[in-house]
């Protein structure tokens, strides 16, 4: 018989995260699933288990990602927009994996191509954005967007900003791009403090190729923050392609709350009396 197996990963400094860790590996291993930690790179994973934020999730997503697994999220960070629950959660999360009775969602990422006026290369993907930022801050960033081989317009911006659904909750949102729902395949392209007046944030078909070229007239060039954990740098004459990646992340889902449920938690927004009802 196969040894089912789980990876879990926990946030580096939280100590009640590790404690977390002990009490779920006792219980899953006593239900004769075996627990192994981020480097392992040989078990034959069925899950990975995130205990931490946003940036423990979007490093368990490498390793997910890379195993075609699913990815839950048990929140120990300051916001967690990212992971399914809160660690009061911790028998439903054990029962959950014990029976493999959790629920997957397929969340969009990117693929994205940085090349050089040399030719040469580099690549790399996104789970939120590909965040492409002047190398010299003190100056703009001189970029052209072209959407399907069609130039957009020109900006003079301190960078720009392509993300995934679930990354137009993050630094897109910062840079004012709209909320996608996870469930719509689109990607966001926003300027960050773009100067003029063609400024606004655009929504593109999950199948359009987007470029971002860094101008030949651009005092020192780009770097580019993939999920700000991976960096790419290009200088002028650069062009960084962004496209729908074939390999999705997958999330699992132990909590029924939907979307908007989450988003009204995570940012406090108010709602109280939304529709005029008493109980609302
Ligand atoms: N001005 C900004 O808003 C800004 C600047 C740089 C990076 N970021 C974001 O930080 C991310 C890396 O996160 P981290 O946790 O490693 O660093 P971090 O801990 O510094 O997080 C930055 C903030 O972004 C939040 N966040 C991350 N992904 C999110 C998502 N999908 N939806 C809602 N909020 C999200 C985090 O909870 C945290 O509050 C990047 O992918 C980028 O989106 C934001
Ligand atoms: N297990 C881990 N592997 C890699 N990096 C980690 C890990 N745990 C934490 N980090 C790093 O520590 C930083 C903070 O972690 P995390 O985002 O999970 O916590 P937080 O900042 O409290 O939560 P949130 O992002 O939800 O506000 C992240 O940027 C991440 O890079």
């Amino acid at each position: 018989m196969t040894t089912r197996c789980v990876m879990i990963l926990s946030h580096v400094r939280r100590p009640e995260a590790a404690t977390y860790a002990e009490t779920v590996t006792t219980h899953l291993e006593r239900a004769g699933v075996a627990c192994v930690g981020p480097d392992d790179t040989t078990s034959p994973i069925e899950l990975v288990l995130a205990l931490g934020g946003d940036g423990t999730m979007l490093a368990a997503a490498e390793k997910a990602r890379a195993r075609d697994v699913p990815l839950l999220g048990v929140n120990f960070g300051h916001m967690g927009f990212l992971t399914d629950v809160d660690a009061d959660a911790l028998g439903s999360v054990i029962d959950a994996i014990a029976h493999r009775s959790y629920d997957v969602s397929t969340r969009m990422a990117l693929d994205v191509t940085l090349t050089r006026s040399d030719g040469t290369h580099s690549m790399d993907w996104a789970f939120n954005e590909a965040a492409i930022l002047s190398l010299m801050r003190a100056q703009p960033a001189h970029l052209g967007v072209g959407i399907d081989g069609r130039g957009i317009s020109t900006y003079g911006a301190d960078g720009v900003i392509v993300a995934t659904p679930t990354g137009s909750t993050a630094y897109s949102f910062s840079a004012g791009g709209p909320i996608v729902w996870p469930d719509v395949e689109a990607v966001v392209m926003a300027p960050v403090s773009a100067h003029g007046l063609f400024t606004r944030p655009l929504v593109i078909s999950p199948s359009s190729v987007l470029e971002v070229f860094v101008l030949p007239d651009q005092p020192s060039g780009v770097e580019v923050w993939c999920d700000g954990r991976r960096r790419l740098t290009g200088g002028p004459g650069s062009t960084i392609r962004s496209t729908k990646s074939r390999t999705p992340v997958r999330l699992a889902h132990v909590s029924d709350v939907p979307f908007s449920g989450r988003l009204v938690r995570k940012f406090d927004l108010p709602i109280k009396g939304w529709r005029m009802h008493a109980d609302d």
